[in-house]
């Protein structure tokens, strides 16, 4: 079943085309990896699909609502430097803020919304810490936080922008399992990733963007090197084509 729906999109930023006719859908229990060079626009869809920026043309639906209406069934994993970590709050707090879409901004939180948050920490296996405030934590204990936030939705689409950045290897693998998990689940879950092998071993489908999307499909059909070259708007490049394993 499709979840998410990206067609013909175009979207502006400062006056400049950012992103223009792109078309991009994702199932569920599909993870995809969204795939491009610094500047491609990533980040902009993500921010499209949650409906934080405006689009100028096409649509974006979510379970066949716009990403407005859909705004409670998306979970979202922002880039570790872009949460606000000072903030004197702990865990648990943190993790039920995940919620705020679900419960209203004036309501005080329920049973069910505990027991969402509560399911949350355990996935992560942030139990241990929930009423450590935020600011003491590890970098990959924080990145589990904005995972177990965006989980206490039990969002339908999970949207990650660098979810490994900066992760030890035990931590990027606890991920990697969950994830999967999540996809076994009927979850759909759209990465960014600059990553390439590990979303190449780890995504069902990779998206290549730069602009617009260059190529969409499985890590096997996209073993020509030129699509690469072309997403990645270089000549030749043989560190990103060895890094790949895709051979000329
Ligand atoms: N608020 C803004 N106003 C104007 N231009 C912007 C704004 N935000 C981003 N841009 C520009 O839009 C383009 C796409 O940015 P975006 O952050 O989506 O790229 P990205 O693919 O996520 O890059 P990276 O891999 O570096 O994170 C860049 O050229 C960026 O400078």
């Amino acid at each position: 079943m499709t979840v998410l729906n990206v067609t013909g999109v175009a979207v502006e930023l400062g006056g400049r085309q950012v992103l223009e006719d792109v078309d991009l859908s994702i199932s569920s229990s599909e993870q995809v990896g969204l795939i491009g060079p610094n500047g491609a626009g990533k980040t902009t869809l993500l921010r499209a699909v949650l409906g934080l920026l405006p689009i100028t043309a096409g649509s974006i639906t979510i379970d066949g609502k716009t990403p407005q209406d859909a705004r409670g069934s998306i979970g979202y994993v922002p880039q570790r430097h872009e949460f606000v970590w000072d903030y004197p709050v702990q865990v648990r707090t943190a993790v039920m803020t995940g919620r705020t879409h679900r419960i209203g901004w004036l309501r005080r939180p329920g049973q069910v919304d505990r027991d969402a948050v509560q399911e949350a920490l355990e996935r992560v296996d942030l139990t241990d810490l929930a009423n450590r405030p935020i600011g003491e934590l590890s970098g990959g204990q924080r990145q589990r936080v904005l995972v177990a936030r965006a989980l206490a939705l039990k969002p339908s689409l999970l949207l990650l922008d660098e979810p490994f950045t900066g992760l030890d290897v035990p931590t990027q693998e606890i991920l990697t399992r969950l994830f999967k998990d999540l996809t076994a689940e009927d979850t759909a879950i759209l990465m960014t990733t600059h990553d390439l092998p590990a979303a190449a071993d780890t995504c069902h489908r990779l998206c290549l963007l730069n602009g617009t999307v260059v190529a969409d499909g499985s890590p096997d059909e996209l073993r020509d090197p030129a699509i690469w070259l072309r997403a990645f708007g270089v000549a030749r490049s043989e560190q990103l084509l060895h890094s790949l394993g895709v051979t000329r």
